[in-house]
């Protein structure tokens, strides 16, 4: 999909199922070279970067089928440590398969993942803890060279809860001798999702979801079935999809617990929100009022992944409201292309101040990351007249069919 066309101003209505989460997909991916049998998955959604793990797995001699959200992959005829280099640089979330291989193989090489559109986003926290654990890896000319004897357990004290070397860890040390302990672990759901699927595998592994995690190596793991939690980031999308078109709507596949935090500002724009273990409706107002202050954090704090989504609220919601992004450095670039439909946003660093204009107006914006695409949608579906936007292919790296799926929901919107 290279452009998305939209045409504002119809109320976003009815009942919307939330896809798998794509950040649980990527890492079980990874941990399916893990047991070298098979590995049965349901509910992947239809993802550019699923395509990308897939292709992964291919190349180093798993067999993947796919048949609608289920796949399965049998790892059990894998034949090379080496991971092509056009295929790390594809997607920065790669990088899981270095512990995933070290511990299957005790030996890889693969170049470090590609650049990213929200800014640098260094390895350190990974090749230190695997260091720790026994992996000798040497950086030589962008490539990542990695062998061990025998990975041991040890504790790790992580500088910042980094969700992907939280996944790394605990790859790594499925088959370490020992037990490893991560200290100031990652506690998003994704990272219980990863536990449940190596625990179903035979795993041992424990604390997930809490600030310190127990990894108890095994000697060897069996077939697994496992199906992927619903996507917090694209469930909390779709609310504010509702929210900034005044409209109602019903999510089911939804962990209400998973997305606290977004449903906190939301009610505090002016939201009605009702929810059970596995549904939450919205029922927007007719004047949205402007959040005081959003700042990103680690979860169970507000997530990065949704900072530019409920930007895209505050534009034409009453009253300043202020964003600080503590995760990542350069996640403003929607921002500009925002101003561009008619809002008016100051950024300076890492804060961002946002004063609610009465309308935003159609334009030809660039989507130049995936939430950032996800952000200009939600403003294109509010906007008055056309907005089109370019460089749309950022947002099927997340979103299954989002067009799709609002359109289904009432929005005018097509692709190009
Ligand atoms: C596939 C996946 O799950 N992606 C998510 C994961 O990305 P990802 O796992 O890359 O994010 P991390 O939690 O590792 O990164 C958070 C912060 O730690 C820094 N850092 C990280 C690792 C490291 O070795 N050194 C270091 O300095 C990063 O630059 C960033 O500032 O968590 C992010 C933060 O919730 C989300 O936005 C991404 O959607
Ligand atoms: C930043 C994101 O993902 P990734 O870590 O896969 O780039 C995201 O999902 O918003």
């Amino acid at each position: 999909m290279s452009k998305l066309v939209i045409r504002g101003g119809h109320k976003i209505e009815g009942e919307l199922k939330v896809s798998g989460a794509k950040n649980s997909v990527l890492p079980i991916l990874a941990a399916t070279v893990l047991n070298g049998k098979l590995n049965v998955i349901h509910d992947i959604p239809k993802l550019s970067d699923v395509e990308v793990m897939i292709k992964i797995l291919k190349s180093v001699g798993c067999e993947v089928t796919r048949e609608n959200n289920t796949i399965i992959v049998d790892s059990s005829k894998l034949n090379n440590h080496k991971i092509p280099e056009e295929l790390i640089r594809e997607m920065r979330s790669s990088i899981v398969f270095l512990g995933a291989m070290l511990a299957r193989c005790r030996e890889t090489t693969m170049s470090y993942p590609g650049g990213c559109e929200i800014g640098p986003r260094p390895i350190d926290l990974h090749l230190k803890s695997l260091r720790e654990m026994g992996a000798v890896i040497k950086e030589k000319h962008g490539f990542l060279i990695c062998k061990t004897e025998g990975l041991k357990g040890c504790e790790i004290q992580l500088d910042f809860p980094s969700v992907g070397a939280t996944e790394n860890i605990m790859l790594a040390a499925v088959f370490a001798e020992g037990t490893t302990i991560i200290r100031n672990a990652a506690r998003e759901p994704e990272i219980k999702d990863l536990q449940d699927f190596i625990n179903a595998m035979g795993g041992k592994v424990s604390g997930a979801g809490s600030a310190t995690i127990y990894i108890e190596g095994v000697k060897e793991l069996h077939e697994v079935k496992h199906t992927i939690i619903p996507d917090r980031i694209v469930a909390g999308t779709y609310l504010i999809a509702a929210a900034i078109t005044r409209g109602e709507i019903v999510l089911k596949n939804v962990v209400p617990e998973h997305i606290q935090s977004t449903i906190y500002k939301l009610k505090e724009a002016g939201c009605r929100i009702l929810y059970t273990q596995d549904s939450i409706k919205l029922m927007a107002p007719e004047k949205l009022h402007a959040i005081e202050s959003t700042k990103t954090l680690p979860y169970p704090g507000f997530p990065t992944d949704m900072q530019s989504q409920i930007m895209a609220l505050m534009t034409i919601s009453d009253g300043t409201s202020i964003i600080t992004e503590n995760i990542f450095e350069n996640r403003y670039k929607h921002a500009y292309e925002l101003v561009r439909m008619g809002a008016n946003i100051k950024v300076d660093g890492r804060t961002a101040i946002i004063k609610g204009v009465p309308k935003l107006t159609g334009a030809t914006v660039s989507a130049n990351d995936l939430r950032g695409g996800a952000a200009l949608i939600l403003a294109g579906l509010v906007a008055e007249g056309t907005t089109i936007i370019e460089n749309a292919r950022h947002i099927e790296r997340g979103y299954d069919h989002i067009e799709e799926v609002l359109k289904a929901a009432g929005a005018e919107i097509y692709k190009l």
